[in-house]
């Protein structure tokens, strides 16, 4: 907590011109969330939703915990606040008539939103946003309407999978503010974690009775999945690769999302093709049977991604796997992907790996412009390297003109280096160059495969600063895998080395992120989410921004995109 009067300064010089050096790192980074979201510092608007649920699992798991606590905080002018995973308030105790008025002036009461998006920094929406003990001091406080309170906020896990259930908060006016209020709502939190537990215990076992049941029955693999527990039978355990599990759970949300028993065929990451039969199981898992009905194409290794590209997702995985064996068998290659995906990366970084003597050579279609001999010729030279590689990038940047006399460059059938062109717009390609590549393969974009940031970001840090001890906090590395990334790694390149610059050794904090970092959205999104976010955000384009255009164009009701562009913070990217 710094001095009240310091940080009511900081604050104003904050909000007139984005510098406040003298506040804490989390409030700053809070501030500069809170002023992307749009919330207006001199007003408190939040939605009220009297539809809500007040006997959910949560609720029911908290209450004699705030029973207790209410009758410990007796006298001391202290609320206790229950709020669920999005800051929507459940239960409120206060037992102090002057505060419980207070409460109500500022709409803190069962119903209303204190997400930050809606109120800007406060106890409840922050440490949601933080995932931890969040406490917000006073002038701290985004809004003026609560320049006056104080409170602390901790996160409540389920602590079978994981997920956020709720906020614990204590609330007060600032006079009447304790030093102790981060440690007991932290105590609370684990408290009502315990007691979500022992019914969690009960899931545990459901879904153990499930897969023995299946594994008396089959066979096959099986893979059974409930939140964050996973079980697997001795044959799944040898067929499935650790990047295999994801992609495992995130079939089983989507196929069960209408409850019933699915069945289709994946690519694994080692290259088998298997057939999924997926069931729900009791206590809201699902129990999968794996038949392989197709095995790992011969030379194609499923070996880990090449040293200066990172990446253990499936969809990188089968990237470098891909790749790998076009080197190998000199396969050309013709590789799609949105701008900064990786594309360049991968296919020098395997040049690197099995032929690092020979020649790589990068060669810029948008250059061939005016005089193309002297590009034609380097080319032409480069063609005739044993074992070298050439890129030819951007071929959707080729100027009409020459495609045809790259075209014949390509024909003769005694050219030595392997071919990789790279395509990153929607153009189509004419099919007298198309016609040379054996393969075309799509790199897939960052935020369909999220969790390479975790990889990815050490890499950076070595590359931007190589003999400096320099690591990402777990708050920063949150704030990064809640970022969309529409310019892909190499946007994700540039925000590492903006970091590096702010904090050139240490810890790299959520402060030390550019803006840019901060456009997140709500929680970090699984590939499917992103996948449908980028649906609507398209949809939105082409029906000129209407919601109930974008909406008929996707099939879906106008309840649902409302709900889908909140969820997806789609409103946001647009305001910003
Ligand atoms: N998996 C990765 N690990 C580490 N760095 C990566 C990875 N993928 C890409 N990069 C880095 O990100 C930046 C952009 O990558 P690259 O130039 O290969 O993208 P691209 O898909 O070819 O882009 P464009 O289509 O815009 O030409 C480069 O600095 C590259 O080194």
């Amino acid at each position: 907590m710094g001095d009240e009067f310091t940080v009511a300064r900081a604050r104003e010089s904050f909000l007139a011109s984005d510098r406040a050096p003298q506040v804490r790192e989390e409030i700053l980074a809070s501030w500069k969330r809170s002023r992307f979201w749009g919330v207006a510092p001199d007003d408190l608007d939040m939605p009220y939703r009297p539809d809500l649920d007040f006997d959910t699992r949560l609720v029911r798991a908290a209450r004699p915990v705030l029973d207790r606590l209410q009758r410990q905080l007796t006298g001391t002018n202290t609320s206790v606040i229950l709020t669920d995973a999005h800051g929507l308030v459940l239960d409120r105790r206060v037992d102090d008539n002057g505060l419980e008025r207070r409460l109500d002036e500022i709409s803190l009461a069962p119903g209303f939103s204190y997400a930050e998006e809606h109120v800007g920094t406060n106890g409840i929406g922050t440490a949601i946003e933080q995932g931890q003990v969040s406490c917000v001091f006073g002038a701290e406080h985004f809004t003026d309407r609560l320049q006056l309170m104080s409170c602390a906020g901790a996160p409540i896990r389920d602590p079978l999978s994981g997920r956020l259930e709720g906020i614990i908060d204590l609330t007060t006016r600032s006079d009447h503010a304790n030093p102790l209020m981060p440690a007991l709502v932290q105590e609370t939190a684990t408290l009502i974690e315990q007691r979500l537990g022992e019914g969690g215990s009960e899931r545990e076992r459901a879904l153990l009775r499930e897969f023995m049941a299946t594994a008396r029955g089959g066979r096959g693999a099986i893979f059974s999945v409930a939140g964050d527990l996973v079980i697997v039978n001795a044959a799944a355990a040898r067929l499935l690769a650790p990047s295999d599990h994801q992609l495992l759970r995130e079939r089983a949300d989507e196929l069960l999302a209408g409850s019933r028993d699915v069945s289709e065929e994946i690519l694994l990451s080692q290259g088998h093709t298997v057939r999924l039969r997926c069931r729900p199981a009791m206590g809201g898992g699902a129990v999968m049977e794996i038949h392989v009905v197709g095995d790992a194409p011969a030379g194609r290794p499923a070996s880990a991604p090449p040293p200066g590209v990172a990446g253990g997702s499936p969809g990188w995985t089968r990237v470098c796997q891909i790749v790998e064996a076009a080197c190998r068998s000199r396969s050309w290659l013709l590789l799609r992907g949105e701008e900064g995906v990786g594309k360049l990366a991968v296919v020098r970084a395997m040049h690197r790996r099995l032929n690092p003597a020979a020649r790589f050579a990068v060669f810029e279609a948008a250059d061939l412009r005016g005089d193309t001999a002297h590009w034609m010729g380097r080319l032409r030279s480069d063609l005739g390297a044993p074992m070298a590689t050439v890129v030819l990038r951007h071929l959707d940047r080729l100027p009409a003109e020459a495609a045809v006399e790259l075209a014949g460059l390509l024909e003769p059938a005694a050219l030595r280096a392997w071919v990789v062109g790279t395509v990153t717009g929607p153009a189509s390609l004419p099919h007298s160059l198309l016609a040379h590549f054996a393969e075309s393969l799509v790199v897939p974009p960052l935020r369909h495969r999220i969790d390479d940031v975790r990889d990815i970001v050490p890499v950076l840090l070595r590359r931007h600063a190589a003999h400096r001890r320099l690591v990402c906090s777990p708050q920063a590395m949150h704030t990064l895998l809640r970022s969309p990334w529409p310019g892909n790694v190499a946007q994700l390149d540039r925000v590492v080395q903006a970091a590096v610059a702010a904090r050139p050794t240490g810890r790299i904090e959520p402060g030390d992120l550019p803006d840019e970092a901060h456009t997140t959205s709500r929680h970090v999104l699984t590939p499917m989410e992103a996948i449908e976010r980028d649906a609507i955000s398209r949809a939105l384009d082409e029906s000129g921004g209407d919601k109930r255009k974008a909406a008929a164009r996707l099939g879906i009701s106008r309840a649902t995109i409302y709900r889908k562009i909140r969820a997806f913070g789609l409103e946001i990217r647009s305001r910003a």
